[in-house]
């Protein structure tokens, strides 16, 4: 029996290039941020009957009676597999679910306690459960392109494989080089995959291999049930990323569907558009294989990034927001934008051109941001993927649901803060 209270972390992305056509089998770049989602599980309620969500930063607290979860669903067998990349939800849980979320109105909510729900009763037992506290802080800003949904579903996942024994404590510290991927971290990755397939239909899966696996990533869906191919990026050259937060409300399933919609109304020219980012991705993967980038392959770059950014708006997943952010960085001449995630508002990336970019020129860009009511970050790239942190007695939900902001999440229980952590 594991024992409680313990925490999962799980890192957000950034998709350099190739978000949509990623998901049509195309290659994408991907890369872990520092900021990142926590889930708490805990025994803060003496009620061993029921079970409690607290997720404050979409408003959300939930209480289910423990009994009431179809647990009869599934033999011990179906519940210890694998899933493969094109296994479909099951539909007999997804059914017997649905009276359980019939309650809850907004679609961010009924999401997280979906993705939560099915993942908990796909890999635990009653009794693995029954009187936990499972609550939920990120320090990702929900909805914005970030994987945030990606990053939640890889905490559900790794902590309820951990509770139904399916996967052993890690032992890896954050200073531990590793070469090769554990067991634990594939199967975590997998049953990720089946939690953002309850977020949005058809995820490519890149989302929750850079949050499950860190680092950055070359990655393509491949067809069927063959796995996809990862291929990480160990030495990304130094790029100076701006990311930027219209912090204009999206959802990835409904623009995710409104891509769909074009490629099967117009299969030539998507089709074509496809392909290009296609050519766009492999070459930029070429080109950040290279530990340092010289001029001209900076520029080549940041080429790129301008192209990738034409073709996802002519598939339609800008929004005027987005393109705010992109025409004040042109009009300063600091470097490229592009949209990043889903689009339709989010977050932009602006690779920053250093020769062309003077602390002056950056201080009014970011002056027009703030007006505007943009956010923009800094964050590293190429964090630690899944991770465990035991012993934390003194943590209770209580003061988890309490903190106000990113910083003091990370003081109290963050990844950067606590060496402790260790990961799979
Ligand atoms: N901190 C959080 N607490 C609870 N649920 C969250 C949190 N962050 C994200 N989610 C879930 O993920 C969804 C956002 O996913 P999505 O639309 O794919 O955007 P993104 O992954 O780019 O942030 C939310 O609607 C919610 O269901
Ligand atoms: C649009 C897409 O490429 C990325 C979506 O990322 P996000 O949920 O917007 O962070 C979809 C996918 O690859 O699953
Ligand atoms: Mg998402």
């Amino acid at each position: 029996m594991v024992s409680v209270p313990f925490l999962t972390s799980a890192p957000g992305k950034v998709i350099i290039f190739g978000e949509h056509s990623a998901v049509y089998h195309k290659p994408a770049i991907a890369a872990a941020l520092s900021l990142r989602t926590y889930l708490l599980a805990s025994r803060d309620n003496g009620d061993t009957d029921t079970l409690f969500l607290e997720f404050p930063d979409i408003q959300f607290s939930y209480k289910w009676a423990t009994s009431d979860l179809p647990w009869q669903l599934f033999g011990e067998h179906s519940r210890k597999r694998q899933p493969a990349a094109d296994e479909e939800l099951d539909p007999e849980l997804v059914d017997a679910l649905s009276s359980l979320l019939s309650k809850i109105d907004s679609p961010i909510q009924y999401s997280a306690a979906f993705m939560f729900l099915y993942l908990l009763v796909s890999l635990c037992r009653e009794n693995d459960v029954a009187g936990l506290t499972f609550t939920v802080r990120s320090t990702l800003p929900v909805g914005a392109g970030l994987g945030s949904s990606a990053s939640v579903s890889v905490c559900f996942a790794s902590a309820f494989c951990y509770l139904g024994g399916h996967i052993q404590e890690p032992t890896l510290r954050a200073d531990d080089v590793t070469v090769k991927d554990s067991e634990q971290c594939l199967f975590i990755d997998a049953w990720a995959l089946m939690g953002e397939k309850c977020s949005h239909g058809n995820p490519s899966g890149i989302d929750n291999a850079v949050a499950t696996h860190g680092g950055a990533v070359m990655f393509q869906r491949m067809e069927s049930s063959v796995p996809s191919i990862r291929t990480s990026m160990r030495n990304l050259p130094p790029l100076n990323l701006l990311l930027t937060n219209t912090k204009t409300p999206r959802s990835t399933a409904a623009l995710v569907a409104n891509v769909s919609k074009i490629v099967t109304e117009f299969p030539k020219p998507s089709g074509l558009i496809l392909e290009t980012m296609e050519a766009i991705a492999r070459e930029a993967y070429t080109l950040m294989l290279r530990p340092f980038l010289d001029k001209q392959s900076k520029n080549r770059l940041m080429e790129l990034i301008r192209l990738n950014h034409g073709l996802l708006v002519s598939l339609g997943v800008s929004h005027p927001n987005l393109e705010r952010v992109k025409l004040w960085s042109d009009e300063l001449q600091i470097g490229q934008t592009k949209l990043t995630g889903a689009g339709g508002g989010g977050c932009a990336i602006t690779l920053i051109d250093d020769d062309a970019a003077t602390p002056e020129k950056l201080r009014q860009l970011e002056e027009k941001y703030n007006e505007a009511g943009f956010e923009t970050f800094k964050t590293t790239l190429g964090g630690k993927g899944v991770g465990l942190l035991t012993e934390i007695a003194t943590i209770t939900s209580e003061k988890l649901c309490r903190l106000h902001n990113r910083d003091e999440i990370e003081a109290a229980v963050g990844c950067s803060a606590l060496p402790q952590w260790r990961y799979w």
